[in-house]
């Protein structure tokens, strides 16, 4: 059944205003960067050792498991043999992983970089080799089954034993079970465990110990220590997230992450310059899930933008065609604010990553003055890009009817594994409250005559007084402005409303408590003005050709229109927009979708997302939905054979002592 691509998207391409090479190429850095990553992909596509196996969502959670391991073996072998560098490293693992993420990739994502930000010169010398050429696999276990968003209620014990200069890791409890942590069910044999350090007879908190879970030879687990696998999940089922209990199992003193604090032999311990170092790798894997986000999000919208623009649905007009589902307005506000959300998440996540070497580069030298705001912005962008994510990809799924439902569109399995980054790397909710402890305290200090720096320097800048008069409500300096008056407005509410609780005798954390649902929206209003912010400033900033800034432009203004019409209450609570300043705002939103309407598809394919990436029948570049949904569901296991097994088992003898009943 191969053929032309649909002619309706492939009109849809003739008619962007832009060239989409040129906006792929602005997206990863440059047009050499994008051959390179299409080539690294290509390696991994046409190689027949990753090609044959069953769709994934045909599998059982076994052969999923077996099959995505073998994959990521394979893997290893060709990135030897291919010399695939450093930095192509993750485009290509991803390219051929992308069915479902095996448990050993969390040596790749949490292990090793574990390694790299706790451990010291030695410490890395001694088990990244291992870990990067796979002669170890490793877990990052630090939730237990009672407790994961609050890791100074940790249970897991390492008491250290000046005798033999050893620690001893123990699970005093049921509930201190190492429980969830990716590929520590069956496939690891070594683990970061979190534990609470006691020495000299004092707890000293959550740190981070290298431990032998399984033998080297046989892969039995070590003795001391019970593993398993915790069970199926909503998706990921590639994944053995495992659970782990210690019985008193003895490590080398050696074998605690000693970057920042350190046990001596004597069992002397020298304090790290902020406790909160021992938490960095969480602070660096919330930065790489805006990315994550962003792509998430990104390809969600292709799917859906893509299928639009091939389903034909009702009449508009008595008499005419149907039209392409995308020309219905309710459609296009469906959709292009996810699409635009992902353009958004993505410059974010770019000057995320960027902050985060800055900063980290900083505190190498001994500068700590950038971690509250490091941590802050990461937890609070993780939380708010992946619950927009979460919640977009299930618009997108809707938006494409009963086929979006089908594990044929690649939208359930783009949302259930989504949706996991709104709880793994710090539970969401738990995550915006430290961003909004973070803003309390920078508030207080402003008003008392601080000037703030950095991501929050607007909130003694922007003054919480109305300001009156007409606005142009297109200009992107105004969104900006609206958007930061709204956060410092909210941060502004939310402290003062603590402060009156606490004079009426409430304690500090019981004030904190009964606002935290003013808090969380303060945190929430001022992610939403960082990242539209950032989004304006690189759309006016960046080097690009004027037809690619101008679609840009309209993207952003959609992103802010968006954000201002459904938060409409939080820009009039004080009369900073007046309710003609929303009316305009909404008129404008109608004239951007109908202006971005010709531009979506090439707008999507400038996310240059391979079909072999996206997984979907209804968001094929090709468009050619309908012969490979047809294709797709004889893959079925049911389809095996004409007659099923059950029929004979249970309905044939069923219905025949029914008919002898007649
Ligand atoms: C692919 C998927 C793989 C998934 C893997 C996983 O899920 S792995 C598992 C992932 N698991 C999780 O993500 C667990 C999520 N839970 C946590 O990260 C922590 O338990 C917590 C942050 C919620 C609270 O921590 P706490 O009780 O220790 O702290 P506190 O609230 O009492 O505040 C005290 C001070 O510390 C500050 N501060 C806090 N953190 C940081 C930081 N990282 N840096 C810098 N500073 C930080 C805070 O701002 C405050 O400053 P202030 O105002 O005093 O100047
Ligand atoms: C797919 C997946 C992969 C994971 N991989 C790993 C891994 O590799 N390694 C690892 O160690 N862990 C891993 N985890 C565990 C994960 O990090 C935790 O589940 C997560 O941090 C949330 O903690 P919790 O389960 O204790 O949630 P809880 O904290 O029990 O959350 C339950 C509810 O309580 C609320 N709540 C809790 N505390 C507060 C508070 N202070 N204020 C207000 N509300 C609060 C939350 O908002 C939430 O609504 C993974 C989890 C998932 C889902």
């Amino acid at each position: 059944m191969a053929g032309q691509v649909n002619p309706d998207l492939a009109k849809e391409r003739e008619n962007a205003s832009f060239n989409t090479q040129k906006l792929t190429n602005l997206l990863y850095g440059g047009a050499e960067k994008v051959r390179r990553r299409r080539y690294i992909e290509s390696l991994a596509f046409s190689d027949p050792a990753y090609s044959g196996d069953e769709d994934p969502v045909f599998m059982s959670r076994e052969e999923l498991y077996s099959s995505q391991l073998k994959r990521a073996l394979t893997t290893v072998q060709r990135v030897k043999e291919l010399n695939i560098t450093e930095e192509d490293l993750s485009t290509y693992r991803n390219a051929a992983l992308s069915g479902g993420m095996p448990g050993l990739a969390l040596t790749w994502i949490a292990f090793i970089p574990t390694i790299l930000q706790q451990g010291t010169e030695e410490q890395k010398q001694k088990w990244l080799k291992p870990a990067q050429d796979l002669s170890i696999v490793g877990a990052y276990a630090q939730t237990e089954m009672g407790h994961g968003t609050f890791v100074r209620g940790l249970e897991t014990t390492a008491t250290y034993d000046p005798s033999t200069q050893e620690f001893v890791i123990h699970s005093p409890t049921l509930t201190s079970t190492k429980w969830w942590p990716g590929g520590l069910g069956k496939t690891s044999n070594y683990a970061t465990v979190m534990a609470q350090l006691y020495t000299q007879g004092k707890c000293y908190g959550p740190h981070n110990f290298m431990v032998q879970i399984r033998s080297l030879e046989d892969h039995t687990p070590c003795p001391g220590v019970t593993l398993g696998d915790i069970g199926p999940k909503m998706e990921g089922n590639a994944n053995d997230n495992g659970f782990a209990r210690f019985d008193h199992v003895r490590i080398p003193r050696e074998n605690m992450l000693m970057k920042f604090a350190r046990v001596e032999p004597d069992g002397t311990y020298v304090q790290p310059a902020s406790s909160k170092l021992a938490y960095s790798n969480m602070v660096y894997l919330r930065g790489t899930f805006v990315m994550s986000a962003a792509q998430a999000l990104a390809s969600a919208s292709t799917i859906a933008v893509r299928y639009s623009c091939v389903r034909r649905q009702s009449e508009m007009k008595p008499g005419e065609p149907e039209p392409q589902i995308l020309d219905y307005q309710t459609q296009q506000y469906k959709l292009f604010p996810q699409l635009a959300a992902a353009y958004a998440f993505w410059f974010a996540a770019r000057f995320m990553t960027q902050q985060h070497a800055s900063i980290t580069g900083s505190m190498e030298k001994g500068d700590m003055s950038g971690l509250a705001e490091l941590h802050a912005l990461s937890a609070g962008l993780k939380s708010y890009t992946t619950a927009v994510m979460s919640a977009g990809i299930d618009v997108c799924r809707m938006s494409c009817g009963g086929h979006g439902y089908s594990h044929a569109s690649g939208l359930p399995a783009l949302f259930s594994t989504g949706t996991s980054l709104c709880t793994a790397e710090g539970e969401n909710t738990v995550m915006m409250l430290q961003t909004a402890r973070y803003l309390v305290k920078c508030f207080v200090q402003s008003q008392s005559g601080k000037t703030l720096s950095g991501t929050v320097a607007y909130l003694s800048a922007v003054q919480p007084s109305p300001v009156s008069g007409e606005r142009n409500m297109s200009d992107l300096g105004t969104q900006v402005t609206a958007f930061q008056h709204r956060a410092a407005r909210m941060v502004r509410h939310a402290a003062l409303q603590m402060q009156t609780e606490m004079q009426k005798g409430k304690s500090r954390e019981d004030a904190w408590n009964s606002c935290s649902v003013l808090l969380i929206k303060a945190a929430q209003a001022h992610v939403h003005s960082f990242v539209v912010r950032n989004f304006a400033e690189t759309v006016q900033t960046v080097e690009v050709e004027e037809s690619v800034r101008a679609v840009l432009t309209s993207l952003c203004q959609l992103y802010s229109l968006h954000g201002i019409t459904e938060h409409a209450g939080d820009f009039l609570m004080d009369g900073y927009l007046t309710g003609r300043d929303i009316d305009a705002a909404s008129s404008l939103l109608s004239a951007v979708l109908a202006q971005l309407r010709p531009d979506a598809v090439a707008l999507v394919d400038a996310f240059d997302l391979h079909d072999k990436m996206l997984h979907s029948v209804l968001g094929r570049y090709d468009g050619r939905v309908y012969e490979h949904l047809y294709q797709w569901a004889q893959k079925s296991p049911l389809n095996k054979t004409e007659v099923h097994e059950s029929y004979y088992k249970y309905l044939q003898p069923f219905l025949k002592s029914n008919r002898a009943k007649l």
